[in-house]
C-alpha cells in the first residue's frame, strides 16, 4: 500500500510555544486513518501542516509525493475544516456547482457530492437556513467534488445524528476502497474501532500508530479508550525514567 503522506520529524510552533515535538508518520492509500487525541493535542496543527497552511519550524511533510502546500495538489486533496467553509447565501447545490466549476466539473458532479452525504432532500435549501450538522455535511460534499486522492476531514461527524454517522463512515470506508487516503481526526473514541489505522496524539508527540487491533493487543484490553489511557500513562513513565 503506498502512502499518501509521510511526515519526518514536524516541529511546528505556534505562539511561540512547540505544539508538534518532532512528529514522524506515514498515512497510506487506500485507508481511513483516524487522528485521535484530547482537545488542543495538536490534531488541528497536523492537519494544517498536510495540507499546507501551517509555517513549520522544522522537519518535513511530503503529500503524494509533492510538498505539502505546492500547487499540483489543488486538485488532489479535498480539506473540511472544523467550521464549515461554505457560503450561508447560496444553496446547498448552488455551492456544490460552483466548487465542482472551480475544478471544471458540472452539475451531475455536484448532485453526485450532494447525495454521497445525504444531502439531496435540501438541496435547494440556503446553507444559512440549515442545522449545523446539515452545514457540516454541505461542506463535506463541496470537498468531495472532483474524487480527490486524499480527503482530511476534521471532526466530519460532530453534531451528526447516529444514523448519519453511519452512513458517514460507511462513505468513508466506500472512497478509501477506491483508493482514496482518508485522515478523519476526532475526539470521540467511539469512532476510533471505525478506523482502519489510528494516529494517537498527546501533547504534541504521537504516542500510538498502528491498527485499532494492535493497539488493543498492545495495551492489553479490548476498550479503545482505556488502550489509549495506558498508552499515555506507559509514555509519563518512560518520559519520567
Ligand atoms: N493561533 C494559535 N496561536 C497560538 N497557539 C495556538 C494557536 N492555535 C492553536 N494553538 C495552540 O496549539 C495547541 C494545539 O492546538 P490544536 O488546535 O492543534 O489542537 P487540537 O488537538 O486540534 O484541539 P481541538 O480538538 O480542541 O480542536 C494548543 O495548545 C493550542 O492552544
Amino acid at each position: 500500500m503506498d502512502d499518501a503522506i509521510e511526515v519526518r520529524d514536524l516541529v511546528v510552533e505556534r505562539g511561540r510555544r512547540t505544539v508538534l515535538h518532532g512528529i514522524s508518520c506515514d498515512i497510506p492509500a487506500g485507508r481511513v486513518t483516524g487522528l485521535l487525541g484530547p482537545s488542543g493535542s495538536g490534531k488541528t496543527t497536523l492537519i494544517r501542516a498536510i495540507v499546507g497552511v501551517q509555517i513549520v519550524r522544522s522537519g518535513t511533510v511530503t503529500v503524494l509525493g509533492h510538498p505539502a502546500g505546492s500547487a499540483p495538489l489543488r486538485r488532489e486533496l479535498g480539506y473540511v475544516t472544523q467550521a464549515p467553509s461554505v457560503y450561508a447565501d447560496l444553496s446547498v447545490r448552488e455551492n456544490a456547482r460552483y466548487f465542482a466549476a472551480l475544478r471544471g466539473l458540472g452539475a451531475a458532479e455536484a448532485d453526485r457530492a450532494i447525495a454521497d452525504v445525504g444531502l439531496a432532500a435540501a438541496k435547494s435549501q440556503l446553507v444559512g437556513n440549515l442545522s449545523g450538522g446539515q452545514r457540516s455535511r454541505a461542506s463535506l460534499a463541496c470537498a468531495l467534488i472532483g474524487e480527490p486522492r486524499l480527503l482530511v476531514l476534521d471532526e466530519p461527524t460532530v453534531g451528526q445524528d447516529p444514523v448519519l454517522r453511519a452512513e458517514l463512515w460507511a462513505r468513508f470506508h466506500e472512497l478509501a476502497a477506491g483508493g482514496t487516503a482518508l485522515l478523519v481526526s476526532s475526539h470521540v473514541m467511539d469512532e476510533a474501532g471505525r478506523c482502519d489505522r489510528l494516529l494517537l496524539i498527546r501533547e504534541g508527540r504521537l504516542i500510538g500508530d498502528d491498527t485499532p487491533a494492535a493497539i488493543r493487543a498492545s495495551a492489553g484490553t479490548d476498550d479503545l479508550e482505556e488502550a489509549f489511557l495506558r498508552l499515555i500513562r506507559d509514555n509519563e513513565q518512560a518520559v519520567a525514567a
